[in-house]
């Protein structure tokens, strides 16, 4: 099925990341050593893991020189005459224990500065390991040096920023985020929560709901899922709308619907009836803020809040506040869901037809690929985030069509949400994830959430039909008690909801403050300064900080417009994407109309060179791609400046490149 050719690319040059050997006839990839792990032992701990314990440990070991050297540090540091000796002591101590608790939690300032001060080892290509830790003392102390000079500039940045913390204060002080929104507070309001576990019909109610009303919105956590309403509610006759933060398709002047994905959701408009799906995301680190302002701010009669029981407690607390009135349905799984005996034994050659395969990166996802359909004759679909919408729908649509023989799913979280897919069974191929710095374990509620997958329940006119319950294993014997404790642990109730400023304080904020103070010092300053209920969190997206660094070279942007273009979609990690995003600043700036090959930083010509194997090519297509997101994107926002005719065709282009692998 899709990117038949780079299986046999993969076969021919090995895998794109390990090396093939043969052994009997039977291939077996590096990655997955199933051959070596058969009696499903774990596979060894990977390079990543070892280089953050080694990094962590370099830290405290740096952290505990620049204690030591306090004294001396501090009479270094150069004070001006008023800062009493007792401000300059707390002074260190704030820096310090800003410095210790970093790995631990995350912090604008102190992680900025970690990974400032670790990126170093890369360039002297330290060889991350515990020994060389303990035994190159080196490093630590040239660490505690510049944790010196830093401590020196957190000084100089703290001093020019307390005459202002007075009004600042006054700004940030947001006693009830509710009193933000006052047309909501102006309106009687009934949240009607669908609760229960994955598979249960709750978004099913709800949508029902919304068929009927007059005027409606439904919110979605995935661009998949608005786009799905939106299809579906067409396809039933209903008038709907979609707007996601990368396209909009307003065929309708009136509609009766409006499907959206959370951020984009319209708090102006009086709506009946509000859908919002997957509540339990008002508790999410980064997008938690979204659901928060549709819960306090949506303008509708009766609001439809679909997800985990996770969320009651929550919207209870917010709900007393706001005087709305909370009635809750609780559901039941609409069939079984049941965990195997046994795991896959290690063996990729024990999965079966209707199962689907997750797994945590696009490189684990593409070898089990490979694994399947080289030797085992499965025909597979992918599913994971990085791939285009086109085709992750073009995806999910094969695998559920019956007619063709696409029979097993490789996919990653993003099957954990929203895509109706008739998996039987789902099998974990791992229960630990690479952040991009560290890794960390599948957090429980989304392994709730993947394995609840599995057997989803089909509408059947037959009242006999035996609906199939769902199953889910893991790829190794060892990983199934992990599994098993994860799948019984009782639901914990969340207690904070996701809280982040309107745009015009954050805008007031920034332009009070000075400019040349580091935007992760502001941040920090903000989060201390600002005053909100302990039921709220700040919400902090990590993307933030680096666009708002990218982009400060740029002197004629408005903070407004360099707030904006923090929440661009795009993943910052990805070769080339930083300087797209300083493309993208600079051409605002000039104010003048421009087309998608304008930029420098978005070339064709990639397409036309030759690449050692197929998976880099097509991952040279997923860039583009992501870039034609981006400008997409910014073009909803600045519809005369960024252009999008050349961008339409450019968008067929690669989707041509794409199904040209699908046959
Ligand atoms: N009463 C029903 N009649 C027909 N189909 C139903 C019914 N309830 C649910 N379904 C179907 O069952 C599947 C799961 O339903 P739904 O998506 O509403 O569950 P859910 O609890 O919201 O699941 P998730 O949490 O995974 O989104 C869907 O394909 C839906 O169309």
């Amino acid at each position: 099925m899709l990117f038949a050719s780079l299986r046999r690319s993969l076969h021919l040059h090995g895998s794109v990341t390990g090396h093939c050997f043969r052994t009997k006839n039977y291939y077996v990839h590096s990655f997955f050593r199933s051959f070596a792990h058969s009696r499903g032992r774990k596979p060894s701990t990977t390079s990543r893991r070892s280089r953050e314990a080694a990094q962590n440990q370099l830290w405290s070991l740096a952290t505990k020189r620049f204690l030591e050297k306090k004294h001396s540090i501090l009479k270094e540091t150069k004070f001006p005459k008023n800062v009493p000796r007792n401000t300059q002591l707390a002074l260190f101590d704030e820096f310090y224990s800003g410095c210790v608790h970093v790995p631990k939690q995350y912090d604008p300032y102190f992680t900025d500065l970690q990974s400032k001060i670790l990126q170093s080892t890369q360039r002297i290509h330290w060889k991350p390991s515990v020994e060389n830790v303990t035994k190159d003392t080196r490093l630590h102390s040239s660490f505690a040096e510049r944790l010196k000079l830093e401590f020196q500039n957190f000084v100089s940045h703290t001093l020019m920023f307390e005459p202002l913390e007075k009004d600042l204060r006054k700004l940030l002080d947001v006693e009830w985020p509710h009193d933000l929104y006052p047309p909501a507070r102006s309106m009687r309001r009934k949240f009607i929560m669908h609760v229960g576990p994955t598979n249960s019909g709750k978004t099913h109610n709800a949508i029902n709901k919304l068929k009927t009303c007059k005027k409606g919105i439904f919110a979605g956590p995935l661009r998949l899922l608005a786009s799905e309403i939106y299809i579906r509610m067409n396809a039933e006759g209903i008038k709907c709308n979609l707007v996601t933060g990368e396209e909009v398709k307003a065929d309708y002047e009136n509609p009766q619907l409006l499907a959206c994905t959370v951020e984009m959701a319209d708090l102006h408009q009086q709506y009946d009836v509000a859908v919002i799906d997957e509540i339990q995301l008002i508790s999410d680190e980064n997008r938690g803020w979204a659901w928060t302002q549709c819960v306090l701010g949506l303008r509708a009669k009766e609001i439809h809040l679909c997800g985990e029981e996770s969320a009651v407690e929550l919207i209870k607390k917010l709900a007393e506040k706001t005087l709305d009135e909370v009635e809750v349905h609780r559901y039941e799984r609409l069939n079984a869901l049941r965990v195997s005996k046994t795991s896959l034994n290690g063996d990729l050659g024990n999965v079966k037809d209707g199962d689907c395969v997750v797994a945590f990166s696009r490189r684990a996802i593409f070898e089990a690929k490979n694994t399947l359909e080289e030797f085992h004759n499965k025909k597979c679909c992918v599913v994971y985030g990085s791939l285009p919408l086109e085709i992750r729908k073009q995806q999910a649509t094969d695998f559920n069509d019956p007619k063709i023989p696409a029979n097993v799913l490789l996919a990653s979280d993003a099957v954990g949400m929203g895509l109706n897919l008739s998996i039987q069974r789902v099998v974990f191929t791992s229960l630990a994830k690479f952040t991009g710095s560290s890794f960390e374990d599948i957090p429980v509620p989304l392994i709730k959430q993947i394995a609840g997958r599995a057997g989803r329940y089909k509408a059947s006119n037959n009242q006999d039909e035996k609906q199939s319950a769902g199953e889910v294993t893991c790829l190794y014997d060892y990983q199934m008690p992990i599994l098993k404790r994860a799948l019984s642990q009782p639901i914990r109730m969340l207690k904070q909801a996701g809280f982040m400023f309107p745009d015009d304080i954050w805008c007031e904020y920034f332009l009070t403050c000075p400019q040349d103070i580091p935007y992760s010092f502001l941040f920090r300053k903000m989060i201390l300064l600002s005053n909100i209920p302990p039921c709220f969190f700040h919400c902090l997206i990590k993307s933030q900080l680096p666009i708002l660094e990218i982009l400060k070279p740029i002197e004629t942007l408005t903070i407004r417009e360099r707030l904006l273009l923090t929440n661009i979609p795009i993943p910052l990690r990805w070769p080339t994407m930083k300087e797209f995003v300083y493309e993208i600043g600079e051409k605002l700036s000039l104010c003048t109309p421009v087309q998608l090959n304008d930029f420098e930083h978005f070339n064709l010509d990639v397409l036309n060179h030759k690449y050692k194997n197929q998976s880099d090519f097509l991952q040279q297509i997923e860039l583009l791609y992501k870039k034609l997101d981006a400008y997409f994107w910014i073009s909803l926002r600045f519809p005369c400046m960024f252009q999008t005719e050349a961008a339409i065709d450019i968008k067929k282009i690669l989707l041509k490149k794409l199904n040209s692998f699908s046959h």
